[in-house]
């Protein structure tokens, strides 16, 4: 695959697939802007080569036309800060206005287009809508890592339109790419996989496949009361995926099959409603009463998880243990985030993979003190999975 080192951008017009699918507050504010200054290496090295950038990506899944909520126009000044000189903005990703400002970009200029899924050709892969684009750019670089997963027209059909040698990786997608290798061949030992978040649905495939790979699985979050069901236990009113019983009682008996050992939490914090200011209370896991929930590990817990990835010598680790969100349920995920740091700074490799993982860690002031931080959150999981990138495949053909 070439790369945006293997290109000289001199007085070329880049067409740029980023992804800038940032949580946006009320206010419109980017309350994490991992993949902005992600980006900036990347459109760096094509100004300074005296190239100008066109910036296209989605944001957010809107349905039915354009929309102020889902507008790009909300990041510009956001994205002139990061880049340190004026972005222009175009309100249609295609039309003429859009053909006009791109003509008219001068090197060392940026040019951002509006929502590319203010389309729906654009999720539908629709072949002219992607040829339209091609057309505002002399060169493709995909640098959206995160949205590698999905096939649709500026991630994968574009690159059909240019030719072998104008169609390329940008820094964001290679260091990804690499960084999840690292993890997949050749870890070393042991190796740690935290898994946290919402729902184990999203996340089985990776968890099986992980099993064939580590030496310690750690479950905590959401997900972990599925499991705390399927061995007998109550959870109230806590998440739970009660179709998935049956499967989280396999992955148990592949784990120990495998050798893997695999830590669940021992405590619970459970709340009495889903709120900052519930009243609380810490139990053994499996045993919390009917109308209450958990919300976080508990302290036990902590002290076992953070051990055992002090120990560790590569980690990965996806999703919070708790509801990060509310600071009387994060007390889990900064243990586990503190455990991380330590582990890193004795030698450790650790890789960070999804949204909330990454704002955890970086709302804990950690975020450069780990290994990486991936900005992908399902193309790392699909990655990781086994399965081929779309987004990745089309730059190999
Ligand atoms: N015990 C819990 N009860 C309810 N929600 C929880 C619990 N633990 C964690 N969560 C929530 O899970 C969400 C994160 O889950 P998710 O699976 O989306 O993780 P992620 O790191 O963002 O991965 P991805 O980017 O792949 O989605 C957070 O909003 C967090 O509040
Ligand atoms: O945030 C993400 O995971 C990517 O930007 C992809 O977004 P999507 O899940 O809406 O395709």
């Amino acid at each position: 695959m070439k790369t945006v080192d293997d290109y000289n951008f001199a007085g070329k017009k880049a067409l740029v697939r980023v992804d800038f699918n940032v949580p946006l507050n009320e206010e419109f504010q980017i309350t994490d802007d991992t993949r902005i200054r992600a980006a900036v290496p990347t459109i760096q090295k094509i100004l300074k080569d005296g190239g100008s950038a066109i910036l296209m990506s989605h944001l957010g899944r809107p349905k039915g036309g354009p929309s102020d909520k889902y507008s790009l126009r909300h990041i510009v000044d956001a994205l002139s800060k990061a880049f340190g000189t004026e972005v222009k903005f175009a309100p249609d990703c295609i039309g003429a206005e859009a053909t006009e400002l791109a003509q008219n970009l001068k090197p060392g200029e940026i040019l951002l287009l509006e929502n590319l899924r203010f389309y729906p050709e654009e999720e539908k892969g629709d072949a002219t809508f992607a040829e339209k684009l091609s057309k505002l750019g002399d060169v493709y670089v995909n640098d959206a890592f995160g949205t590698a997963h999905r096939a649709h027209a500026s991630t994968a059909i574009i690159a059909q339109y240019f030719p072998g040698d104008a169609k390329m990786t940008g820094y964001v997608m290679q260091a990804e790419l690499e960084n999840a290798k690292k993890v997949l061949e050749n870890p070393e030992r042991p190796f740690t996989a935290i898994m946290g978040g919402a729902k184990i649905s999203d996340k089985i495939l990776i968890i099986e496949r992980l099993l064939d790979k580590v030496d310690n699985l750690i479950i905590g979050g959401g997900m972990s009361y599925t499991f705390a069901k399927a061995q007998g236990g109550t959870v109230g009113d806590s998440l739970l995926e009660a179709d998935k019983l049956d499967l989280v009682l396999s992955l148990m008996d592949k784990a120990k099959e495998k050798g893997v050992k695999l830590y669940l939490p021992q405590d619970t914090v459970i709340a009495d409603k889903f709120a900052n200011d519930a009243t609380s209370d810490t139990v053994t896991s499996g045993t919390i009463p009917d109308n209450w929930m958990g919300l976080d590990i508990g302290p036990e817990t902590r002290a076992t998880f953070g051990e055992v990835v002090r120990k560790s010598r590569t980690i990965l680790w996806n999703g919070p243990m708790g509801v990060f969100e509310m600071p009387n349920f994060a007390k889990g995920t900064s243990a586990i985030a503190e455990a991380v740091v330590a582990a890193t700074r004795n030698g450790a490799f650790s890789l960070i993979g999804g949204g909330d993982s990454a704002a955890a860690i970086n709302q804990a002031g950690y975020g450069d003190d780990v290994s990486y931080v991936s900005t992908g959150g399902g193309a790392l999981l699909e990655y990781m999975e086994g399965k081929t990138l779309p987004g990745v495949a089309a730059l190999e053909e």
